[in-house]
């Protein structure tokens, strides 16, 4: 069936109040009102499964733990559930003494009786009962007259004031009575007011303050605006005889979405109670929601005596209870409440903070208050035990406040605007790409990924490892007075696709520095366009965060490449951010090969040879094997060509080289002598440390059986190769260290051997080499060390008659 083109001829307006004079219409609400959660029943009776006793009791201890001081607990002429769980808090006496319980019953006397019974016992207990008094009710439901409708009530109102009463005297219970004209909302202003007063009267005794009686005003089918329901209640208030005597209560339900309008304008209008349940559970679309109301309230800056500090944990109980969701946009307490997707709202938020935080500061100095005013966020999250995790979340709609908000949160890092622009781009392609929401992860991780930012696993081609700022005056001052300008030195090793290299560079400064070192080696050429720094965290975690913008130097307004450093040094935080915008701006690109100028000029430099080595092959050459490896690569320079004084070397050049010259890492074959197997024992009578070595060396090309003994292994082998070979070795200098750590160490060994050989009467033949080798173990280590040395001297073998 459509929908009809003209619904008047269906559903009949609501009928406006006489009232022309309404005063709530320009009221405050300054104070909040009296709770009462009626979970325990109007919102019970609504659920498919009503609660078990268990969920009522985990529910009331919620709600007295949220302070709750009324609470409607059950209809408990409807169920021995009711029943019974009513019995149970007051026999386990779990009520607090300030907490007054409130059962419902109709106009029945057998309910009203069974009603009763139920809170006998307990230290304060409200007795609700209803009526329905609407035209619609009466003629329908209780085919009742008006008057049969005021006589019904009359009547059960004193059968409740008798037993109530006998109740007292017996069990010492304290009652108040609250009626409720039950369909108030379509009851005639009139007729609602005759029959309260009937009831009032027929009551008799009430009085001021705890003997108020209370008239329950429900709406309960919200037929009209809000406006309606509060003309209802500021006619029903400025009606009712002594109203000193009464406390009027609000009993809003939601079917038109307005049940917390009703009730705010209600409360104007002269409420001063409200029935409600948590997140709005209740019959059809609920009753009012007690957290929204509270929490409207709070967020006014009126106390609301409610206390939803740990929303969460109330919503588990609720929803556990109820077995009902929370909805995701439910005021306050939804999943997506506080949180942002769209770029202006969360733009609008991060300057909100930013802004917040100085203004807070400022007011806390001046012992001023600390209000809160921010853009889209009427509540502090905090205050109902909320981060503000939640408050940015990105995806396609975002923008770069949003994410620059959740690097800040996550990473401590302050961006400037237009790197925000830059990472922005990066992880709207990402979203549009994906089409999915970016978790704080996503964007860490993206973020990590672009700028190499954050330990090894982000690592980019180039990495430092260690540096050296240094300065030098750059020219002499002209004038008395001038100062003198210094430059500055950069001398580093920076990780290059894997490889460790020695880069040095020199500038106005220590990024200056490194860019040039970056040209001179690398050939990157680029420029700073931006820098700025901030420090991170505070006292000894403190750090500097760095960024800079790099552009192709020569083209100021090129595009640019951002990066981003964090280090306790503030030099190291900004080179690192140089490394991660060169490292943007090589993307896959292929490096030149890396060279050392090396030669006789004074730019070539020992400690640079040596770094290669250390840093290619981790040995950490002793300072003679240094000063003598430097010889053979100025040698290697010159080559042929005398008046050859400097050279680029590559640095896989210098490293074959090395390995060359030393017979280190060479496969064994190409040695002259290299060892098979050897087995090293303790010889001599204990009291000295003597060695004796046996095994197999390959000695020119063929396998020899040796034997030896000596001080220690090294001497030991001597003395078998002395066998063997012609003139004597004897060790110049022995040095060895750990590579690596662990498991993975092994042992690097150097030796300085001098040879010398009897060539004829008076004719001694001297050499001198090193040898360096490595091995997991340190005795064939330094064993391996010295046939590298000995195939590197000229020796002569011995001739051996019947040698194997
Ligand atoms: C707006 C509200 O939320 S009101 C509260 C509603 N809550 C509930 O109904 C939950 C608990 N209710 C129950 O368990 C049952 O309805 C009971 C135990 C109260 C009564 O059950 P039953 O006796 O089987 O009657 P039933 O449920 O059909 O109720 C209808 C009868 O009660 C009468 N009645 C309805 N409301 C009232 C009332 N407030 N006062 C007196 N009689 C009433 C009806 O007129 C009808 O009478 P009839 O049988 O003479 O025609
Ligand atoms: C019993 C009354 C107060 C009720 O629940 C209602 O009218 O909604």
């Amino acid at each position: 069936m459509p929908m009809l083109t003209d619904p008047s001829k269906k559903y009949k307006p609501y009928t406006p109040v006489n009232i022309h004079d309404r005063q709530w219409p320009s009221k405050r609400t300054t104070k909040a009102p009296i709770w009462l959660s009626t979970d325990l029943r109007d919102g019970n009776q609504a659920l498919a499964n009503p609660m078990t006793i268990e969920q009522k009791t985990l529910f009331f201890q919620q709600l007295v733990k949220s302070g709750l001081k009324e609470i409607e607990v059950a209809y408990p002429a409807a169920s021995d559930t009711d029943f019974n769980f009513v019995r149970m808090l007051i026999e386990k006496n779990m009520v607090p003494d300030d907490v007054w319980l409130q059962v419902l019953t109709p106009a029945r006397e057998d309910l009203i009786k069974r009603t009763i019974d139920s809170v006998a016992g307990a230290k304060h207990a409200i007795i609700h009962m209803y009526n329905a008094t609407s035209p619609l009710f009466r003629n329908v439901v209780f085919r009742n007259s008006k008057e049969e409708t005021v006589a019904l009530a009359i009547k059960h109102t004193k059968i409740i004031r008798q037993l109530t009463e006998e109740c007292t005297a017996r069990t010492g219970t304290i009652f108040k009575y609250e009626y409720s004209p039950e369909t108030f909302t379509q009851t005639e202003p009139d007729f609602a007011l005759e029959i309260c007063e009937a009831v009032k009267t027929a009551w008799g005794k009430a009085g001021t303050g705890e003997d108020r009686i209370i008239f329950n005003l429900p709406a309960t089918v919200e037929i009209g605006p809000c406006n309606l329901y509060a003309d209802m209640i500021e006619y029903f208030c400025r009606g009712i005889s002594e109203r000193e005597k009464v406390i009027v209560s609000l009993h809003p339900h939601n079917d038109r979405g307005t049940g917390i309008a009703a009730a705010e304008c209600g409360l104007l209008a002269g409420g001063d109670r409200i029935e409600g349940c948590l997140f709005g559970n209740g019959e059809r679309t609920g009753n009012v929601d007690l957290v929204i109301l509270a929490l409207n309230l709070y967020s006014q800056g009126i106390a609301p005596n409610l206390d939803f500090s740990d929303i969460q944990s109330v919503i588990e109980v609720v929803t556990q209870c109820n077995d009902l969701p929370v909805h995701p946009r439910h005021p306050y307490a939804g999943d997506l409440v506080f949180t942002a997707f769209s770029g202006s709202h969360q733009d609008a938020i991060k300057k909100g903070f930013e802004v917040q935080n100085k203004r807070h500061a400022e007011a806390d100095a001046k012992g001023e208050n600390k209000y809160w005013d921010m853009p889209y966020l009427p509540l502090d999250p905090a205050d109902l035990g909320c981060s503000y995790e939640a408050v940015i979340r990105v995806n396609s709609q975002s923008g770069k406040g949003g994410i620059a908000y959740l690097v800040k949160q996550h990473l401590g890092l302050d961006l400037p605007r237009k790197m925000q622009i830059a990472f922005y781009q990066v992880v709207q392609a990402v979203a549009d790409r994906e089409a999915r929401e970016m978790m704080v992860d996503d964007i860490v991780t993206a973020f990590r990924r672009t700028y190499h930012f954050g330990g090894p696993s982000y690592q980019g081609r180039l990495a430092l490892k260690s540096f050296e700022i240094s300065s030098e005056p750059s020219v002499e001052p002209e004038g008395e007075g001038e100062t003198q300008d210094e430059r500055r030195r950069f001398d580093g090793t920076i990780l290059v696709d894997g490889v460790l290299r020695v880069i040095k560079g020199e500038g106005n400064g220590p990024l200056s520095a490194l860019l040039d070192g970056l040209r001179t080696h690398l050939d990157i050429d680029l420029s700073i366009r931006e820098y700025s720094e901030h420090t991170t965290g505070d006292g000894k975690e403190a750090k500097a965060a760095s960024y800079v913008e790099l552009v192709p130097s020569g083209e100021p307004r090129g595009s640019g490449w951002w990066g981003a450093g964090l280090d306790t040094d503030i030099a190291g935080s900004g080179l690192r951010a140089v490394l991660s915008a060169a490292n943007g701006h090589i993307g896959d690109r292929p490096l030149p090969e890396l060279k050392l100028l090396v030669g006789f000029n004074k730019q070539s430099c020992l400690a640079d040879v040596a770094s290669v080595v250390l840093n290619s092959l981790q040995l950490e050459l002793p300072r003679r094997l240094q000063a003598s490896f430097f010889e053979v690569v100025q040698r290697s320079v010159r080559g042929k060509e005398a008046n050859v004084l400097v050279k680029e070397m590559s640095y896989d050049t210098l490293i074959g080289l090395f390995q060359e010259t030393y017979g280190y890492d060479v496969p064994a074959e190409r040695s002259r002598v290299w060892m098979k197997s050897f087995k090293m024992v303790y010889c001599g009578d204990g009291s000295d440390s003597r060695r004796q070595i046996n095994g197999e060396l390959v000695l020119d090309g063929k396998v020899r059986a040796i034997s030896g003994e000596g001080n220690g292994p090294l001497s030991a082998m001597l003395a078998a190769l002395h066998n063997l070979i012609e003139g004597m070795f004897a060790v110049r200098e022995y040095s060895e260290h750990s590579i690596g750590e662990g498991s993975e160490v092994t042992a690097a060994s150097y030796v300085e051997l001098t040879y010398t050989r009897e060539e004829g009467q008076d004719n001694q033949k001297r050499s001198a080499a090193w040898g360096v080798a490595r091995d997991t173990d340190i005795t064939a280590s330094g064993l391996k060390a010295v046939l590298c040395a000995v195939s590197k001297v000229d020796f002569k073998l011995k001739n051996v008659v019947n040698g194997s």
